[in-house]
């Protein structure tokens, strides 16, 4: 215990200069406590002020730590900073914490003991595959070879007359598509649920369904594990389970407890079974029946991450429950960050489409039920709940999309003429829409001296490599089937033929690229996209192979930075091949710059970026997390997104009215589920059918949450649309044809916000 005087009144100063519900927070003296907080409630602020208490109540030091775990690492750096800045107020040495992502925690955990960690850390190499990466790829291969039976089951569908090109593309789906889309989702499901590949063909027995999804869905998982074992290769999920293999053997788990005086973490809603089973065994202790000293914060209404990868809300709603039960539960439910009428249209779309439910358990609703709420009077923040600009929110209904653009740019106009020094955003539900964005509005920066920050574009720098080498690849050898969809997916994703059946076009690349006059002839979408393949080709005999990779950034219409990224790689690979060019060799530096995942665009590096005065960003709702500005616009805002409505690619509609990797998604989630409430009680997996409504719901209660953040990014204006036309699918908007545009019903949360606010003000 501290005696000192001075430091108790300090740290007692440091209490008070909390708010009410951030306060649970300070007064943390040991076990575990969750803290459900609201957007804007300063969970990073508190988290800081409390860990610097807990240093200094406890004399932690380097021996006997406090540790902060966040998911990124611009979190870590910033969190560490905070809390730093409060030791040194309180005239202590910066020590006693370390701040760790989950995973850089892991990889020191593994690295503490090697060999009981089952890795050696100086030899493999860290991978985050996706669908298209070659370890899935050759997985599901080998699985196709070894399973001939289960694949034909596959390819039969659920109908099949034996027709000889239909078998050709619904094989080119399944290998190019399904099997590696359910391998990469239930890998990374089943992994971070802590589930082996032996246990899910265990379970799987008891699966009823005809293709028995979860038994192929195990075989694809054991491929995988076999294939970067044998390549030394790990992915994120290894590196924990590595850890877990560590902390199982006591004298080492002993030695790490001791020297961890407790954890706190952050966005904890995003944390998944096997992270969490990682960070209670640090924070405990063997003693019998003591509890561990964790801290958990977050918010489950801003669990955006839930459908697209392992992180699943309900654990850490359960921990709240729990915790609730012990008195342990804190919530957070004042912010100061937004006017008072945003707050209120935030709180409105919680209860609205908790109502639409029914009556679901509590913590299967898309929202918990915590109001956010305005802060005291004379709160330390710094112009809290400021006043609105205008209304404070807007809610139109422009003619289409051209009008929904031109009036946010009167609008941007006009409030950056009166406060130059503030700063806005327009948050996008897909990357298409933030292009057609930018696009229409560059004249804001010409004519009105109004940056336009598109952030999709710097994403884009990290997809250049891979796009250059699908193209590659293709003029390389152009009759492969694979070769062929890959480039014309690259062609399609960045708008440059129309969307269409790919598969139908790659099967027979002779008859696609050459057609004879006995061939009928090609749609024109078909034609279009012939006409590009033949040109990358004519490209190949008439340039100098160290000219192909700049002609095919151009071929791209890739702009600005993103050809000054292309610029970088051409000279890259020139340097890597020197005295061997060729074709060949330029295809295997750049799979090998690809495979590494370590080339670095050209871009600045400044979190700060997003938010600069003066400047209107463009960023998708989910990169926007954690962000704010004064002015927040919000258009596009149609059912058909939002919450969107279940969507099967035509092109695999022969397996049935259901995605297999969402099924499986959601059958190993509901064996989870089961195992962490009931143990080893009798389990029911649900049917594919069954699964899939599960998913569904799953995921429009996740787009509603994303609504959510994305209006609670809002300080000062909350401006939201929904034009009346709009494209089909904005992965088919084309600019530059005459596309038709369609009419669009709202997002059915808006007429409701519309009737609230006009009753209400
Ligand atoms: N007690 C406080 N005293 C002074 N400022 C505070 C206090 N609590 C919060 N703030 C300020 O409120 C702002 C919002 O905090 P922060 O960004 O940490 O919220 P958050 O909970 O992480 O929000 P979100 O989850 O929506 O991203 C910050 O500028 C922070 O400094």
């Amino acid at each position: 215990m501290i005696n000192d005087q001075w430091l108790e009144s300090e740290l007692e100063l440091l209490r008070n200069s909390l708010r009410r519900g951030q306060q649970g927070l300070a007064h943390w003296n040991g076990g575990e406590m969750a803290v459900s907080a609201v957007p804007g409630a300063g969970k990073s602020h508190s988290l800081s002020v409390a860990a610097a208490i807990a240093i200094a109540r406890n004399q932690l030091h380097s021996r006997r730590q406090l540790i902060v775990v966040t998911y990124t690492r611009s979190a870590a750096a910033n969190i560490k900073l905070k809390i730093r800045d409060r030791l040194k107020d309180l005239k202590l040495p910066p020590g006693g914490f370390v701040v760790h992502t989950l995973h850089g925690l892991a990889l020191n955990i593994a690295n503490s003991r090697q060999e009981l960690a089952g890795l050696n850390l100086d030899n493999v190499s860290i991978v985050v595959p996706n669908a298209e990466h070659r370890i899935i790829r050759t997985a599901v291969e080998q699985w196709i070879g070894d399973h001939p039976v289960e694949y034909q089951t596959l390819l039969e569908g659920i109908q099949f007359d034996g027709e000889e090109t239909e078998r050709l593309r619904r094989q080119s789906v399944l290998r190019t598509e399904v099997l590696p889309q359910l391998t990469n989702t239930v890998v990374r499901e089943a992994k971070s649920s802590g589930l082996l590949p032996d246990e899910l063909a265990q379970l799987s027995q008891s699966a009823r369904d005809e293709y028995g999804i979860l038994n192929i869905a195990a075989g694809l998982y054991q491929e995988y594990q076999r294939l970067m074992r044998s390549q030394d290769l790990i992915d994120y999920d290894d590196m924990i389970l590595a850890a877990l293999k560590v902390l199982e053997y006591p004298p080492m788990r002993l030695l790490w407890q001791n020297q961890v005086y407790g954890v706190f973490e952050d966005e904890a809603q995003d944390s998944s079974p096997l992270q969490e089973k990682l960070i209670s065994i640090l924070a405990g202790s063997d003693e019998v029946n003591s509890s561990p000293n964790l801290v958990r914060v977050g918010d489950p209404n801003q669990a955006i991450n839930s459908t697209f990868t392992p992180a699943d809300p309900i654990y850490f709603k359960w921990f709240c429950q729990n915790c609730q039960t012990k008195n342990s539960l804190t919530t957070m439910n004042q912010a100061g960050r937004s006017s008072e009428i945003i707050i209120d249209a935030a709180n409105f779309v919680v209860s609205w489409v908790n109502q639409q439910q029914g009556d679901r358990n509590p913590e299967q609703l898309p929202f918990r039920e915590q109001k956010i709420v305005t802060v005291d009077r004379g709160d330390p923040q710094p112009d809290a709940n400021p006043q609105p600009e205008g209304s404070g929110v807007m809610i139109t209904n422009p003619d289409d999309v051209y009008q929904t653009v031109k009036l946010i740019g009167e609008k941007a106009i006009a409030l950056f003429k009166e406060h130059p020094d503030h700063n806005a955003a327009i948050l996008v539900r897909e990357n298409r829409q933030g292009r057609f964005l930018a696009q229409e509005l560059a004249y804001l920066n010409k004519e009105h001296d109004i940056k336009v920050y598109e952030i999709s574009e710097s994403e884009r720098y990290s997809q250049i490599p891979g796009e250059i080498l699908k193209l590659l690849q293709f003029i390389d050898r152009p009759h492969s089937p694979d070769n062929l969809k890959a480039a014309l997916e690259v062609l399609q994703q960045r708008s440059l033929i129309p969307t269409q059946d790919l598969n139908a076009l790659a099967t027979s690349p002779e008859q696609f690229l050459y057609p004879t006059v006995l061939t009928p002839p090609h749609k024109p979408q078909v034609e279009e996209a012939r006409r590009y393949c033949c040109n990358l080709l004519r490209a190949r005999m008439e340039l100098p192979h160290y000219q192909i990779i700049p002609f095919l950034g151009m071929t791209l219409k890739y702009t600005g930075s993103e050809l000054a990224t292309v610029q970088k790689l051409s000279e890259r690979v020139n340097q890597q091949i020197i005295g061997q060019s060729s074709l060949k060799a330029s295809i295997n530096a750049l799979e090998e710059i690809v495979t590494a995942e370590n080339f670095e665009g050209v871009e600045e590096d400044n979190e700060d970026r997003y938010t600069r005065p003066g400047q209107i960003t463009i960023i998708t709702m989910h990169k926007a997390k954690g962000l704010d500005w004064d002015y927040v616009f919000i258009p596009f805002l149609h059912q058909d997104i939002l919450p969107g409505q279940p969507w099967i690619p035509k092109a695999s509609q022969f397996l049935g009215n259901f995605t297999l990797s969402e099924v499986a998604r959601a059958q190993i989630r509901a064996i989870v589920h089961h195992q962490y409430i009931l143990g080893d009680r009798p389990q029911v997996i649900p049917l594919p059918n069954a699964a899939w409504e599960e998913a569904v719901k799953l995921k429009q209660a996740e787009e509603y949450r994303l609504l959510y953040v994305a209006m609670t990014r809002a300080k000062r204006l909350l401006w939201m649309s929904a034009a009346q036309l709009g494209p089909f699918r904005w992965s088919v908007f084309r600019q530059d044809s005459a596309s038709n545009l369609q009419q669009k019903k709202p997002c059915p949360v808006l007429p409701a916000l519309i009737g609230y606010l006009r009753n209400e003000y």
